[in-house]
């Protein structure tokens, strides 16, 4: 590691040796908190993934914002455990700032491999989760071939977490599992205004690998998927970037369309209780998992930079600096869907993305959104070919069902994105310490 990736990843202007020694870990807590977010050298911004991935690293480096800003800062050697025996991290954990998403096709039909499979991706999760190397990364023996692939060598953590999801398939005839399907785990029906792509849909399972630093999470990938050869073979991915979504302690991101994305996302412990984790109503290996969803979603950016922002603006519901409902004048101010502006029109209109989308309008529903903007560079028609990673987690698919069959007949968005990508995952719990996960299909 450079002297300067050094700097960037081991120095807290304002936190004292002591304050980073003694912070408190436990499930979902990093292992070290309390350190100041501002003043702090930030890690590689959104424009700069390609860059930072082809120095070799998390680029560190200072800079000032306005007051306005998302830039908290980044610890490097943050890291949240795995063996919680609870819910997988990845999901409530404060969004990191990039993404690897990929699905994989089963292509053994055997349960056993799918069993030694998920042992094996679990003891190398957690061994990834605390920075470490899954194996030698330099054999002492000349002839060997290297465990590990060697680039998140000393990357440090880097508040990594994996999260994997089971797919519909893992239950049909193959594996002799399906009586052990959780209840909901369907594929997802056609949804108005699905322009899904075979490449991009599907797969019997699903890894999310979440981290500071573009590699440390590029690195968990390959090498799950490298473990996996002979079982499971790659299906579709994405690497997401500028999480567009906000944990509870984060202020709000932009996504590509400059909107600050995930003001009024799910952040409270209630309503992870109430709407994203599964409760006694499922199948019983089930309980402390969820059901995520995943949909690779385009935007015609030329389109959208070519509408004037008052129209973006009523395409949305809310104002594109402070991110204020139209009802409002603050971000976190409670939209008011029913208030008139002096020539009596309805302030959000009633086809804007978050009329439609809001809980008050959906029966209470609410799901946690925790989304990554992508880009797959230029199009075959020279146009910006990039989008948004919708993932979003709830206690039954059933949520985004809902939602996505009203945005997708009525969201005046829709004239902006286009679904391009789908899939639907179980999500077990986490195992506890010497377990793994999905152990409990095996019993
Ligand atoms: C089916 C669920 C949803 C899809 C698909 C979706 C796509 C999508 N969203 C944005 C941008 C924004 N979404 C915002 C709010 C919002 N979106 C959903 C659901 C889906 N979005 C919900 C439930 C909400 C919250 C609505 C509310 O309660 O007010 C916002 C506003 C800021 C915020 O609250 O997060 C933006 C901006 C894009 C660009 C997109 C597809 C590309
Ligand atoms: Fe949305």
């Amino acid at each position: 590691m450079s002297d300067q990736q050094d700097a960037g990843r081991d120095q807290t202007p304002d936190a004292t040796a002591d304050e980073m020694r003694d912070q408190p870990t436990g499930p979902d807590q990093p292992a070290r908190r309390g350190l100041s977010r501002r003043g702090f050298f930030t890690g590689a911004g959104a424009g700069v993934v390609a860059g930072a991935l082809a120095a070799g690293g998390g680029t560190a480096f200072a800079m000032s914002h306005g007051e306005d800003d998302a830039t908290e800062g980044v610890d490097f050697n943050n890291s949240y455990p795995f063996y919680t025996g609870t819910h997988q991290a990845g999901i409530q954990t404060e969004p990191q700032r990039y993404c690897v998403y990929m699905t994989f096709d089963l292509v053994s039909a055997t349960a056993t491999d799918l069993q030694v499979l998920l042992a094996r991706w679990s003891a190398a999760i957690a061994q990834l989760m605390q920075g470490k190397p899954i194996g030698a990364v330099a054999p002492t023996q000349p002839n060997a071939v290297a465990p590990d692939t060697g680039e998140a060598y000393n990357l440090g953590p880097s508040s990594l977490t994996v999260t994997l999801g089971l797919g519909p398939g893992v239950f049909d005839h193959r594996f002799g599992l399906a009586d052990k399907k959780p209840k909901l785990l369907e594929p997802l029906p056609a949804l108005p205004s699905d322009q899904l792509q075979k490449g991009y849909t599907g797969g019997d399972l699903s890894l999310q690998a979440c981290a500071d630093d573009p590699q440390v999470a590029y690195h968990a990938i390959r090498n799950l998927a490298r473990m996996g050869r002979g079982t499971v073979g790659t299906r579709w991915t994405v690497m997401g970037f500028g999480r567009a979504s906000a944990g509870k302690g984060q202020s709000t991101p932009r996504n590509l369309l400059g909107f600050k994305d995930g003001t009024r996302n799910i952040k409270e412990q209630s309503d992870f209780t109430d709407h994203v984790w599964v409760g006694d109503g499922d199948v019983a290996w089930m309980r402390g998992g969820s059901y995520q969803v995943a949909r690779k979603i385009q935007m015609n950016i030329e389109i959208w930079d070519a509408d004037r922002v008052s129209d973006q603006q009523q395409v949305i519901g809310r104002t594109k600096n402070v991110g204020a409902p139209l009802s409002g004048n603050a971000e976190f101010d409670t939209p008011n869907f029913t208030a008139k502006d002096a020539a009596g029109d309805i302030k959000i209109p009633v086809t804007s993305h978050i009329a439609l989308a809001a809980h008050e309008n959906n029966n209470g529903v609410k799901i946690l959104r925790r989304s990554y903007n992508y880009t797959d560079g230029i199009s075959q028609f020279g146009q910006l070919d990039a989008g948004l990673l919708f993932i979003a987690y709830m206690d039954t698919p059933q949520s985004f069902i809902q939602l996505q069959e009203k945005l997708g007949s009525s969201d005046l968005l829709n004239e902006y994105i286009g679904h391009i990508g789908s899939g639907i995952f179980a999500i077990p719990p986490a195992p506890a310490q010497g377990h793994y996960l999905g152990e409990a299909l095996f019993g």
